[in-house]
């Protein structure tokens, strides 16, 4: 199965947990690579430019997923969202993370470093790279209606 080519990010309040995932990231399996786009330790970028850059990652076929991280998972995922033709969710459970990719193809997991524990979000990051969405699968017809509802 081919790895991916993966983004991560975050704001200055998703710092620790983007880098302490970046880091296991070097020892997965399903990541072929890894472009950190920001912050870096003393960065203060917001999160929509964090995200929205990432997301223009996937778009533009440079990266097949990413991992955002900012306070509550949320910022960075309504940002990455007005990106066309990117999936991208804010999910806390295991379950949310399998259904955000077997029915939603999501390609962008957001979590929040102030909501949910670290050794969780690590979990659920490897978790989430490990599911493939099934283009034969029935909800292959709803991801593509909100794909043709976006296209021009
Ligand atoms: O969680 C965030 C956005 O959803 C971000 O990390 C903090 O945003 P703020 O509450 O506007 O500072």
């Amino acid at each position: 199965m081919t790895a991916w080519r993966l983004v991560v990010g975050s704001d200055d309040a998703g710092y620790e947990y983007k880098q302490r995932i970046k880091a296991d990231l070097q020892n997965n399996p399903d990541v072929a690579e890894v472009v950190d786009v920001g912050v870096d330790a003393d960065g203060h970028t917001h999160y929509p430019t964090v995200a929205i850059r990432a997301a223009e990652m996937i778009a533009s076929g440079e990266a097949e997923r990413a991992i955002l991280v900012c306070g509550t998972g949320l910022g960075v995922a309504i940002a990455a969202n007005k990106v066309k033709g990117v999936r991208a969710v804010t999910a806390h459970d295991s379950y949310s993370v399998e259904r955000s990719v077997l029915s939603n193809n999501a390609q962008i997991l957001c979590m929040g470093q102030r909501v949910v524990g670290i050794e969780l979000a690590r979990k659920l990051a490897r978790e989430w790279l490990a599911l493939r969405f099934d283009e034969s699968s029935p909800s292959m017809a709803k991801v593509a209606e909100i794909h043709n509802y976006e296209a021009p």
